[in-house]
């Protein structure tokens, strides 16, 4: 569960949004407002990586615990943006591997069986040793949620990730995403400018202005 109880966050010290908010278990809140309102930088303090010039008060609390007693290293929230952001330089299985927890599998084996299982979960079988940079934009965004998920996030936050995707892709990778999310009961805030996508998260949506 997040919790986001009487938070505010300051540009140079001046209020710049305010919210509270909880997120069960694999519910899906969305946030909209115009270009600036400071929806990135909200995702940014629940992150816990807001950095000057903007501050935050109040609690943010991810399972009862608030962010700040927590380690950066221990957090365990998941970001996705636009861009896929994997390493062009690694293979697929090498992508998502890195991004599992050290202990997360007895052997190599056991772990690649796993990256096998992610993948063939948005149709990606078989594809573990492929180049990234060889891969299509949809491929790529799927590899990008599967290395999220492998990372087994407490909280996963959602900065426009279907925007750069053509319209036929973006509601197939956006229910792929959610029903992926909600299986794993993962508490989800997505940025978004298209009421499509907030319709799909199924959520509570939150305009900031
Ligand atoms: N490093 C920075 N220093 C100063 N101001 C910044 C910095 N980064 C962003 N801003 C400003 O802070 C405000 C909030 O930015 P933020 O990116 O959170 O908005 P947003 O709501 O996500 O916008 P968009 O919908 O365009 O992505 C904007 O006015 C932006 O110009």
């Amino acid at each position: 569960m997040l919790n986001l109880e009487n938070v505010v966050i300051y540009r140079d010290d001046k209020p710049m949004l305010q919210l509270s908010a909880e997120v069960a278990k694999g519910e899906v809140l969305t946030v909209m407002g115009p270009s600036g309102a400071g929806k990135s930088t909200l995702l940014q303090a629940i992150a816990g990586q807001l950095q000057a010039p903007f501050s935050v008060s109040g609690q943010i609390k991810i399972n009862h615990v608030a962010i700040n007693d927590v380690s950066a290293h221990l957090r365990k929230v998941g970001i996705m943006y636009q861009d896929a952001l994997l390493f062009e330089h690694m293979t697929v299985g090498e992508n998502i591997a890195f991004a599992m927890p050290d202990n997360s599998h007895k052997n190599k084996q056991m772990k690649y069986e796993a990256i096998n299982e992610l993948l063939a979960a948005v149709e990606l079988d078989g594809i573990a040793d492929r180049a990234v940079n060889t891969l299509s934009g949809g491929q790529q965004a799927r590899v990008s949620l599967i290395r999220t998920l492998a990372s087994e996030p407490l909280v996963v936050l959602l900065d426009e990730p279907f925007s750069k995707l053509d319209v036929a892709l973006r509601s197939q990778i956006r229910s792929w995403t959610f029903s992926q999310l909600k299986a794993r009961n993962i508490p989800t805030v997505l940025v978004t400018h298209d009421n499509d996508d907030a319709l799909a998260a199924g959520g509570d949506v939150i305009e900031i202005i």
